[in-house]
């Protein structure tokens, strides 16, 4: 892929890791831990076209898929919205989805950004 001017690899991998870390600790039943599979989620293949999970988004950071944190960011959002519709709203998937995406979000806002950005140089 060429590279894009002013966002070095290795400072955006730093930052994507940080950000992984602190959205994943959120995650304290580690329900987003792994891919959801039809042995615990029966139709969950059909239902849902686009799985993600944390440790998916891991592999990723590594192997330098993302180029952008928005790009991280859509993946957090498709994880977290994968949930709320697999899952009906009084279950504790969807619950604990609509709690980590909020979560996500303000993590992930504007200033908390560019303070992260400075804080790691
Ligand atoms: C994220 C999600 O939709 C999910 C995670 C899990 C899950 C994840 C780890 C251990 C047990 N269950 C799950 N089980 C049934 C239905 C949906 N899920």
């Amino acid at each position: 892929r060429p590279k894009r001017p002013g966002v070095d690899a290795a400072a955006l991998r730093t930052l994507l890791d940080t950000l992984w870390g602190t959205l994943e600790r959120k995650d304290v039943n580690r329900f987003f831990a792994w891919p959801v599979t039809d042995v615990i989620a029966p139709g969950y293949s059909i239902i849902i076209r686009s799985p993600m999970d944390f440790r998916t988004m891991k592999k990723k950071i590594e192997s330098g898929d993302y180029v952008s944190v928005a790009e991280f960011k859509t993946d957090f959002k498709l994880m977290c919205d994968n949930a709320m519709t697999y899952n009906n709203s009084e279950t504790i998937y969807y619950k604990a989805a609509k709690t980590l995406l909020h979560v996500g979000i303000k993590a992930m806002n504007k200033d908390r950004l560019s303070r992260l950005c400075s804080s790691l140089g």
